[in-house]
Order: structure tokens, then sequence, then C-alpha cells
């Protein structure tokens, strides 16, 4: 195995620290506690332990930490509802609504009804469109998060040639306008796409975010290329358990990469951070003061 492992977990660490370094001095020079409000609706076990991972951190890194759990069967309405009374709590600077929601509600309406400068996930549509346009936005946290390790381990992204294997509107699109914004050039590869080995072999980056376990082997890889593993699948481990794994094919691509995020422990702890990070952004912005500087795109 020749890669460089990008520890995601050890790098998330370094980022909640910076975080919290920022928040003690918010509080000390300007009174201000950042506050994050998750909004659960229903009992979906992954959900419930990602949104107890957020609070915990929320609190960790010295922030308040809103936690709203609601039944599976609440109605858009009461949803609704506590959406605009978030947007109107001067101390709810971030606010998030954990996906994926119950099916009879309708997530673009749900995620629009936030106020676009409390929408710590990025994916209301007006930060949706301000990140397409270059301008200053809301990062959604996984894309910002993978960046965010590109620019580490790479310095300068400019000029290399990026491939993006999803078209997802929470990850592949938001990742593709990062990379483009870093001055690469960007193909967003997805189920149609034809020659998609080829495709990935000119990649100096490939960043897979499809949601199908290991389906991207060691040999579609350029030799020297970083990998961003964005996948978090479960999978049969054989022995009545289950294991993680990415959309890569961790020990092929790892035999000729030059650089590989694992599942678990890439991505994935990133994503937390980075919410830490936005909702701290979110209460800068809204208090007309600095931003934080590196845990921003
Ligand atoms: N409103 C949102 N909903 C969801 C998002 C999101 O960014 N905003 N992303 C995912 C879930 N997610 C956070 O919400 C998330 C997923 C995975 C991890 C993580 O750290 N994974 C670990 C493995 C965890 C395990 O053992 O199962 C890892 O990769 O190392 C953090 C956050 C969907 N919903």
């Amino acid at each position: 195995m020749s890669a460089t492992v990008i520890d995601g977990k050890a790098f998330a660490a370094t980022v909640r620290a910076k975080v919290a370094g920022h928040v003690a001095r918010l509080k000390e020079e300007n009174g201000i506690t950042p506050g994050l409000a998750v909004v659960l609706v229903g009992q979906d076990p992954a959900s419930q332990v990602y949104v107890r991972s957020k609070g915990k951190m929320t609190v960790e890194v010295g922030m308040n930490s809103y936690e709203h759990k609601l039944e599976a069967d609440t109605s858009e309405a009461e949803l609704l509802a506590l959406i605009d009374k978030l947007n109107s709590d001067p101390a709810v600077h971030g606010i998030l609504v954990q996906l994926p929601l119950p099916k009879h509600l309708d997530e673009d309406l749900v995620i629009n009804a936030i106020d676009p400068a409390k929408d710590v996930d990025g994916f209301h549509i007006s930060n949706v469109g301000l990140l397409g346009t270059g301008q200053k936005s809301m990062v959604p946290c996984t894309p910002l998060g993978c960046l965010m390790m590109l620019r580490d381990h790479h310095g300068s992204l400019s000029g290399m040639d990026a491939v993006v294997i999803g078209r997802s509107n929470i990850v592949g699109k938001p990742m593709a306008q990062l990379l483009l914004g870093d001055s690469c050039t960007v193909t967003i590869a997805h189920s149609r796409t034809k020659d998609l080995p080829d495709v990935v072999r000119r990649a100096d980056i490939v960043v897979a975010a499809v949601g199908r376990p290991e389906m991207v082997p060691g040999d579609w890889i350029k030799p020297g290329a970083t990998v961003i593993d964005v996948g978090i699948n479960r999978v049969d481990a054989g022995d009545g358990k289950t294991r993680l794994v990415g959309d890569c094919h961790y020990d092929s691509c790892a035999e000729v990469a030059g650089a590989i995020t694992p599942v678990p422990g890439g991505v994935g702890p990133m994503t937390i951070a980075c919410l830490l990070a936005n909702t701290l952004t979110a209460c800068c912005r809204a208090n007309g003061l600095a931003e934080p500087e590196g845990l921003t795109a």
C-alpha cells in the first residue's frame, strides 16, 4: 500500500479546536455565544446518532446547542412553525434540519424556509446560487470538509484535473463548484457517464460520492492521484455483523493513489467539524465581526 492516508478524524479534531478557540474569544471579547439548533423529525437510527454527536460536539466547542426532536408524523405546518421561531430567535445563529426527512415532508420546502443566513448546511436555494456564482455563502459541510483536506494536502489545487463522481445537491454539485472556485478543471460524472473508468483515470483528484459500496476499483485511479471517498455504506461483513465501506475499493485504490481518505475516519468526521465552523461563521456575520480564517471556502 503506497498512498498517504489523509486522516479525517485527526483533521476534524484540529478544525474543532480552532473553532473552540474562536468561540472562547467571542465570549471573552464580545460576550457572544454561538448557538446551533438541530431539528430531528422521526426516529431514524443513523440520524439519531448523528444528531447526538452534533449536540455533544457543539457543547464541547463552547457553543449553545438546541435540540428539537419531533415525532415522525409531525405535520409540515408544525415543522415550518418551528423553523419560523428559530429564524427569529437571536440566540440561534445556525439551524440544521437533519436529513432525510420522513416521506410526507417536502425537503425543498422545509430547507428553503430556513433563513439563508442561518442555513449552516448551505442547502438553501440562495446559498446554492451564491456558491454557484462565486459569492460569499454558507457552504455545505461535507464538500467544505473535502476541500479543506485537499487544500491541506496539496496547498494550491490550481490547474488540477478533478473528477467528482455523483451529482447530488448535497455533495456532488457543491463539491464541483468548490473545486472550480479553486481553479481545478472539473468533470462531474454520474450513472450515465460514458467510459467512466477512462474519465476517472484522467483525474489528479477523484471525489467519489455515489453511495455505491466499493464501486471505484484501483485500476480506475491514475498513479499518484488523490482519492477523497465520501461514501459511507454499511455492508454485510459475512459473520452476521456489518462493516462500513466507502464508494472506493480501499485496498486497491490505496495501491495506486498518492493519497486517500479512509472510511470510516475520513470525510465523515469533517462533516460535523465543518458544521461547527459554519455556525461560528454565521454567528460572526450576524454580529458584523470578522470571519474566522481558514474555516470557510
Ligand atoms: N442536514 C443534514 N443531514 C445530513 C447530512 C448533512 O450534512 N446535513 N449528512 C449526512 C449525515 N451526517 C451528518 O448529518 C454524517 C454522516 C457521517 C458522519 C461520520 O462521522 N461518519 C463516520 C462513521 C460513522 C459510523 O460509524 O456510522 C465516519 O465516516 O468515520 C458524520 C455525519 C446525512 N444527513
